[in-house]
This record gives structure tokens, sequence and C-alpha cells, in this order.
């Protein structure tokens, strides 16, 4: 079984846990009460390298990455240095989140909100909004086609904006097929656990124009984001460098620019 088949296992179990408790009603009469989901396409998309951030205590390949006691607080830092989005991990065995680091971060920050889950059920995209997501991630080597392109559809009907992971050439199809208008390609293989930066650079080239391209993983500082700049990325989704360095204000700030230089706008058009 990879890694992936053992997190989805996880998921599966704790949301049965959840939809025990809670049913699709009271989520959904919750999700109404939320505050209409911003549009995470306009907030990826627009000159220089977009930045999301992301809340993320521990991963499989590391384990602890940071305690973070405070996610609204760090959100804040990250929304003051300029970051576009704020990705939240909400995956509880693993990755040591919860959709209360979500509901905190929301009540703090303005800017749009990713949820950062393994999602298979529409179970969780109504979680995901009535905790006021905007963006909720779909991981294509986690879902049957069918299941993809339901999700998408049901991501959107309920104004949540899909960000689509894929890993390859074969999930970007997969992608784009399913209608997905941002997709993101992580160089951090998921069966493996292993990051391969040079992964972007291969698979971007696959994702039509008119699709958002975010670069996801590995991203130690800069450097690492002008070089996926220059491979075709929009945005940029930064978690382990934020969370461990000292400053995530000023290190989110550095980030953003360097991908508002005028250098990249030019490489790229
Ligand atoms: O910590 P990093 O290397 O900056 O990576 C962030 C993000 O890309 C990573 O957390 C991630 C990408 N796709 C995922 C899917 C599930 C869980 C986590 C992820």
């Amino acid at each position: 079984m990879s890694v992936l088949d053992e997190i989805i296992d996880g998921v599966r179990a704790d949301l049965a846990e959840r939809q025990a408790r809670v049913s699709l009603d009271e989520l959904k009469e919750r999700a109404k009460k939320a505050a209409p989901a911003k549009d995470g396409v306009a907030a990826l998309k627009g000159d220089g390298i977009r930045v999301i951030c992301e809340v993320k205590r521990s991963s499989p390949s590391k384990g602890a990455l940071a305690a973070i006691a405070d996610p609204a607080g760090l959100a804040a830092d990250y929304e003051a240095g300029g970051a576009a989005v704020i990705s939240v991990l909400t995956e509880q065995r693993r990755f040591g989140g919860s959709l209360a680091d979500l509901e905190a971060v929301r009540a703090k920050v303005d800017i749009p909100i990713l949820r950062k889950d393994f999602i298979v059920s529409a179970y969780q995209l109504w979680e995901a909004r009535a905790y006021g997501a905007d963006l909720a991630l779909l991981i294509v080597a986690a879902l049957e086609q069918e299941a993809l392109v339901s999700l998408i559809e049901r991501a959107e009907s309920i104004g949540l904006t899909p960000l689509v992971e894929a890993h390859d050439e074969e999930e970007v199809e997969r992608a784009v097929a399913a209608g997905a208008k941002i997709i993101g390609v992580n160089t951090r293989d998921l069966k493996t656990l292993k990051v391969d930066r040079g992964n972007f650079g291969r698979v971007a080239p696959e994702i039509p124009d008119h699709i958002v391209k975010v670069a996801e993983s590995g991203v130690r500082g800069p450097h690492d984001l002008i070089a996926y700049a220059n491979e075709g990325a929009d945005a940029v989704l930064v978690g382990e460098s934020l969370v461990t360095g000292k400053d995530p204000k000023t290190a989110v700030a550095d980030l953003v620019a360097a991908g508002s230089h005028p250098a990249i706008r030019h490489g790229r058009d």
C-alpha cells in the first residue's frame, strides 16, 4: 500500500466519525451562513507570481515541523507579508491539522483560504465551505476520473474553487479533461514522498495556457520561486520553509518581492 493509500484510509475513518456526529443537512445550514466564497482564480492570476502560504504542523515525510500554537496568528503574518491565499491543512493524522484550524484562520484573515486535505466525498466540500474555505484541493491520484469530475462540479456549484493537483503528464490530462481551472503540479510524489523540483518544468508545458498553474512543494526561498516562475508557474505553494523559518512575514515578503520582479514577467511573456 502506498503512503497515499494509507493516508486516505485514515481520512475515510475520520470522515465516517464526523459524518456520524454532524449530518449533511446541518453542515449545509452552516455553509449557508458562511460569508460568500471569494474568487480563487482571480486571487491566483495576474501580475507577478502569487504566493500561497501553508499552515502545516507536520508531514509524513519529515514528521513534526512546527508546533503552531496559534495558526490564525501565523496566517495573519502570511497575509501581512503579501500572501495571495492561505492554505490550511486539515488532515489530522499525518499533518496535525483540523477544521478548527480552518475556522480560526477564517476568523482572522480576509484573503482566500484553501482547504488542504484528501477530499474523497462531497461531505468534505460542504465542510470546507461551512468552515470558511474558498478553495478546496482535489488530488487526481486519490480519485477515479468519475469522482474527480463530480467533485469539481460539486465544488463549483457550492462556490468553492477547486485546485486540482497532478503529479505527472497523465494526471494533468485527467485534470484538464475534468474541467480544472487551476492545476497544481506537486513536485513531491505522494506515493514515494520524494521531492523532484525538475518535475514542474517537465509537466507544466502540458497544461493549456488558460489554466492557472501552481507549483507545489520544495520552495526553500526566492531562488526556487524564480525557477518555477521561469518554467511557467503563476503561483507557488509554500509550507515547510515558512513554518520552520524564524520570521514567516519577512520570508513571505521576500518571496512576493522576488515574484514581482519585472524580469520574471518579461521571461514569461
Ligand atoms: O512543505 P512544502 O514542501 O513547501 O510543500 C507545501 C505543499 O505543497 C505540500 O504540503 C502539499 C502539496 N500537496 C499536498 C497534498 C496533501 C498534503 C500536503 C501537500
